[in-house]
């Protein structure tokens, strides 16, 4: 029997490389594979917290870089934590904010230290360490942290993505030691190396010699094709361990999510279906579609009568569009809803196929819907 107060992972069932189970955690379990929805500034934009609860996620990701600068964590903490200030009381995953760092702020400098920059908000100077990190993420109560990394946007040349590895490990375990022993927390290692297979093998064998509770795939979504991620993922994938959880930052689109669970990814985060849903686009089983569009304009079924989610299942494609083109509030919500739940609902569907062994037939089923409303 499992620790209830410590952090664990159990897979129940497997279907090639994939593989379906959870993790326990004190504030509540994650069943894998799992799709966290983000919360960048404490919020999930356009959904209340219950909302998110009710459409099936189990964890969503704070916003170390956002919170660090407001309302800043010390504040945070005097505030009772992140959980209480947004009102989510399941797990909540945090990155470190390097990677944001590399990409909103100006004038950033990255040294064996940690990285320095200034605020994109009022150009206050600030210096992000390691250590201090791990002491931000843990000010704000998160429960699942990230390693300080530095991840190399692609193409790029081999010798400054073995510079960022190398120093992605050293910072890995400078975030072990800050982290300690925290029982029912985790701390994960964050696997860079770029499009380079021998940079990614290094990487994952000396993360894995650290003995953390979890691993991230890094350095990936970042401009390379699908065919490249989805290599680096295979040749990763058998240098980590298969008792720990595998996490791949910031993908994807419902593709990328299905053809990552088959090659043994257990958890996602991604900003598209909420930024997607904010900019008028409904993910649906049918593919995706762009309510702007004029086609819509006298459409009376909704995204799709066979949904449990209302947004979905309830307003016609001719109102959408309208609440779009009116650039209405209520588009954004209904929009935002109907992609988290259709993100769900296929993270639900591919843990049932893989505990049925048919994930490849789910997949088909799933890409074969797409085409057919193309047709
Ligand atoms: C899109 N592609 C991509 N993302 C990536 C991220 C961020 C993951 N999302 C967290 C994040 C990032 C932003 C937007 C939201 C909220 C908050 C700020 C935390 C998700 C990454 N984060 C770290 N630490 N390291 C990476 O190599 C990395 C690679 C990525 N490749």
């Amino acid at each position: 029997m499992t620790d209830p107060l410590d952090f664990s992972f159990t897979v129940s069932a497997t279907d090639g490389q994939a593989r379906t189970g959870h993790i326990a955690m004190p504030r509540g379990n994650i069943r894998t594979p799992a799709f966290m929805p983000v919360g960048t500034a404490a919020t999930v934009k356009a959904m209340y917290p219950e909302q998110v609860r009710d459409l099936g996620a189990d964890v969503v990701l704070g916003n170390t870089y956002h919170l660090m600068l407001r309302p800043g964590a010390e504040r945070m903490a005097r505030l009772g934590g992140l959980h209480r200030f947004m009102r989510w009381d399941g797990p909540i995953l945090t990155d470190s904010g390097g990677f944001q760092v590399m990409s909103l702020s100006a004038l950033r400098k990255i040294d064996e230290e940690g990285v320095t920059f200034r605020s994109h908000i009022d150009g206050t100077a600030h210096r992000m360490s390691p250590e201090r990190s791990i002491e931000i993420q843990g000010l704000l109560g998160s429960d699942i942290q990230m390693q300080l990394d530095e991840c190399v946007r692609l193409p790029a040349e081999r010798p400054e993505i073995e510079k960022a590895m190398h120093l992605s490990l050293r910072w890995a375990e400078r975030c072990r030691v800050a982290f300690g022993e925290q029982p029912g927390k985790a701390m994960f290692g964050i696997v860079q190396g770029g499009d380079v297979p021998e940079l990614r093998v290094e990487s994952a064998r000396a993360l894995t010699d650290l003995g953390l509770k979890g691993y991230a795939i890094g350095g990936l979504a970042v401009g390379e094709p699908q065919a490249v991620m989805l290599a680096m993922i295979e040749t990763v994938e058998p240098h980590l361990p298969s008792t720990k959880p595998r996490y791949l930052m910031g993908v994807g689109t419902p593709d990328d999510l299905m053809q990552s669970v088959m090659r043994g990814i257990d958890m996602f985060d991604c900003v598209m279906p909420t930024r997607a849903g904010r900019h008028g686009l409904a993910y649906t089983r049918h593919g995706r579609i762009n309510l702007r569009n004029a086609r819509h304009a006298e459409d009376t079924r909704p995204l799709d009568e066979a949904s449990d989610c209302p947004a979905a299942r309830d307003y016609s494609r001719a109102y959408l569009h309208h609440l779009v083109r009116s650039d209405e509030i209520l588009g954004m919500m209904l929009l935002t809803w109907n992609n988290l739940a259709y993100y769900q609902a296929l993270m639900a569907g591919m843990r049932a196929a893989i505990a049925a062994g048919r994930l490849a037939d789910f997949v088909a089923e799933t890409k074969d819907g797409w085409a057919r409303a193309e047709a």
